[in-house]
């Protein structure tokens, strides 16, 4: 039989900064509380108690007093010495999780004195052995590092914040500081060996992720025999998860999936070991593999802000807002069909007021009935687009075409494109902007920073769906298309529809889609959810509450 989970396994007098604690340890806690008898308790003021939970301890130190006595540079060490001169005998530090406002994490630390060595040694070795026993933590990582994502800053963050925290909890890694753009993508596919590692970290922004998230895709597709370029296939889901160091200019990925861009907060979400499925949308055209995305597909405006933002990258970050200023000006708006399987039987519309948070139900709900569905169109070989005759089709003029696999929270808009979007539900909201006016549209952006929703607009519509295809009006054959492009020299072809832009005498017929803030090379595209195919390092976003109870005396 099972013990039950609070059950003591140690219960100890020990001090803290020369006060006395009744210190315990249980699978799943660490607690320390003071004792009414210690000379620094005051009857007045409530006993202080502190809990930890033992999956959010990172690591435990043994304090080796001679060395303590000869170095100062331990802090916690210092602090023993000052406080308690001769009073002090054997130590242990043990390093753990505290969480700070925002969602961010802190690495605090506690210093224990032991009345002897061997007690303290005991203290030592149980924590070891119940953090040995957490199977969830990585050991070895491989890491890439984008030394010029975001403000060029990726290897100074990783060196000083993030891989002392690797070492101090005994996780080894193998880093490599990308080259050129594509290096890490192309690793992972061919070179790495992926047997070695525990996970894959990434130190940049949502374009490294996505060389990841490409590279590790695609290695195991291939290594399982999956053919990409059939949009039908059933994708065979990632065995490593992936961290990411947030480094980059908008870190989408890493707000939406931890609740923070601080690299220090994902260094221990990757220490912990946390687990966060996600959906991951595969972009084909005729039948040809083009792009993965697992945030934002956006035609029109997203698509025209990246692809002006791209000749600006020397702006850093702020070219997005320059580009975004310009495109809202130029109030472009494209012509095409929308078609898309409407998301049937799953949990969750996008006009939800419930969020996607940590142990989401709404995702683990829908990613178990999605893959029964699965089981069951395998079984009677029938691809889930040939069966379900329940598409349905739109045509008209849009402003923007998106759609948002998560919420896309991020600094610039903290509830996102679509607030009630899933990490991992299996669907994609795909929002249509239509033709209006700047004034409306400009009500429409707006209402990204406020409370207000910004689906309430009459020329905006919102459908959760599992797979859509768009196909824009004027559609050349390839081959026109790749004649244009060369004459050209760019992706904007240029026709006769200036009737209804009377401002600007021409207008361009195609936009582009913006693949996660990748450009794609087609417009006509056949986009697919596939539910939970990969794994990050990180567990949605805490409700405050979730962890106020744990702090919580009351709950032990
Ligand atoms: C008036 C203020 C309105 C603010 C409206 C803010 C809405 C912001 C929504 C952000 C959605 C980000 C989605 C994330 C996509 C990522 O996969 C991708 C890769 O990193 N990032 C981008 O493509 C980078 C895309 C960055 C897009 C930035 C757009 C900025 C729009 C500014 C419009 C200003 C109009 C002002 C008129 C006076
Ligand atoms: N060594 C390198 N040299 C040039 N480009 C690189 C290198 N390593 C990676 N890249 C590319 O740089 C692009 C941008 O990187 P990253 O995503 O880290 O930062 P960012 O664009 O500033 O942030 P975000 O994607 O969040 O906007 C990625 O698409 C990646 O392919
Ligand atoms: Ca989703």
């Amino acid at each position: 039989m099972e013990r039950p989970a609070r059950l003591l396994l140690l219960l100890s007098e020990l001090r803290v900064r020369n006060a006395a604690y009744d210190v315990s340890l249980s699978r799943c806690l660490l607690t320390w509380k003071r004792r009414v008898s210690s000379p620094m308790y005051h009857p007045f003021r409530p006993s202080v108690s502190h809990v930890v939970s033992v999956s959010e301890i990172i690591a435990v130190r043994e304090e080796d007093e001679e060395e303590s006595s000869r170095t100062t540079n331990s802090g916690s060490w210092k602090k023993i010495q000052e406080g308690e001169g001769k009073d002090c005998g054997q130590a242990f530090t043990v390093f753990y999780v505290e969480r700070c406002r925002q969602h961010r994490w802190r690495n605090s630390e506690v210093t224990f004195t032991c009345p002897d060595v061997a007690l303290c040694q005991h203290w030592v070795s149980s924590i070891r052995e119940l953090l040995a026993t957490i199977a969830s933590r990585p050991k070895r990582l491989l890491v890439y590092i984008n030394p010029y994502g975001g403000k060029r800053q990726g290897k100074r963050i990783y060196d000083q914040k993030v891989a002392p925290l690797f070492a101090r909890a005994g996780i080894s890694t193998d880093v490599i500081v990308t080259e050129y753009a594509n290096h890490a993508r192309d690793h992972l596919r061919t070179e790495a060996e992926l047997k070695k590692f525990d996970g894959v970290v990434c130190v940049g922004g949502d374009g490294m992720f996505s060389e990841i998230v490409h590279g590790l895709i695609w290695r195991t597709q291939i290594d399982g025999g999956v053919d990409l370029n059939c949009p039908d296939e059933t994708l065979l889901p990632c065995a490593l998860r992936i961290g990411i160091i947030p480094a980059g200019s908008t870190d989408c990925i890493c707000f939406a999936t931890v609740g923070a861009n601080d690299p220090v907060t994902s260094a221990l979400h990757i220490i912990v070991g946390d687990s966060q499925p996600m959906d991951v949308c595969s972009v084909h055209h005729n039948n040809t593999f083009l792009r993965y995305s697992v945030s934002l597909l956006g035609y029109g405006f997203y698509g025209d802000v990246l692809t002006d933002s791209e000749r600006k990258r020397w702006m850093g970050p702020a070219r997005y807002d320059f580009s975004g200023v310009k495109m809202f000006l130029n109030h472009h708006y494209y012509e095409g069909i929308v078609s898309y399987l409407p998301a049937r039987g799953t949990l969750g519309t996008p006009r939800d007021t419930a969020r996607c948070l940590s142990g989401c139900l709404v995702c683990q709900h829908n990613g178990q009935l999605l893959s029964e569905r699965a089981e069951k169109y395998e079984m009677d070989e029938v691809s889930e687009s040939e069966s379900d005759s329940e598409w349905r089709t739109i045509r008209g003029k849009f402003l923007a075409i998106n759609a948002a696999s998560m919420s896309c929270a991020c600094p610039r808009s903290p509830k996102g494109l679509s607030p009630a979007a899933h990490l991992a539900d299996g669907t994609t909201d795909l929002i249509l902007v239509r033709k209006c006016s700047r004034f409306n549209f400009l009500r429409h952006l707006l209402r990204h920073t406020s409370k207000d929703d910004q689906f309430d607009m009459t020329f905006v519509e919102v459908h959760r769906v599992r797979r859509f295809r768009f196909t824009p009006r004027y559609c050349q054959s390839d081959s026109d298309l790749e004649l244009d492009l060369q004459e050209n020299g760019k992706r904007q072809i240029f026709s006769q529809i200036c009737r209804d832009h009377p401002a600007c005498g021409c207008a361009p017929a195609y936009s582009s889609w913006n693949c996660d803030g990748e450009i794609l090379t087609h417009t006509a595209i056949d986009v697919r959810v596939h539910c939970q195919l990969i794994k990050l390092f990180a567990r949605g976003i805490e409700e405050p509450a979730v962890f106020e109870d744990l702090t919580n005396p009351c709950a032990i």
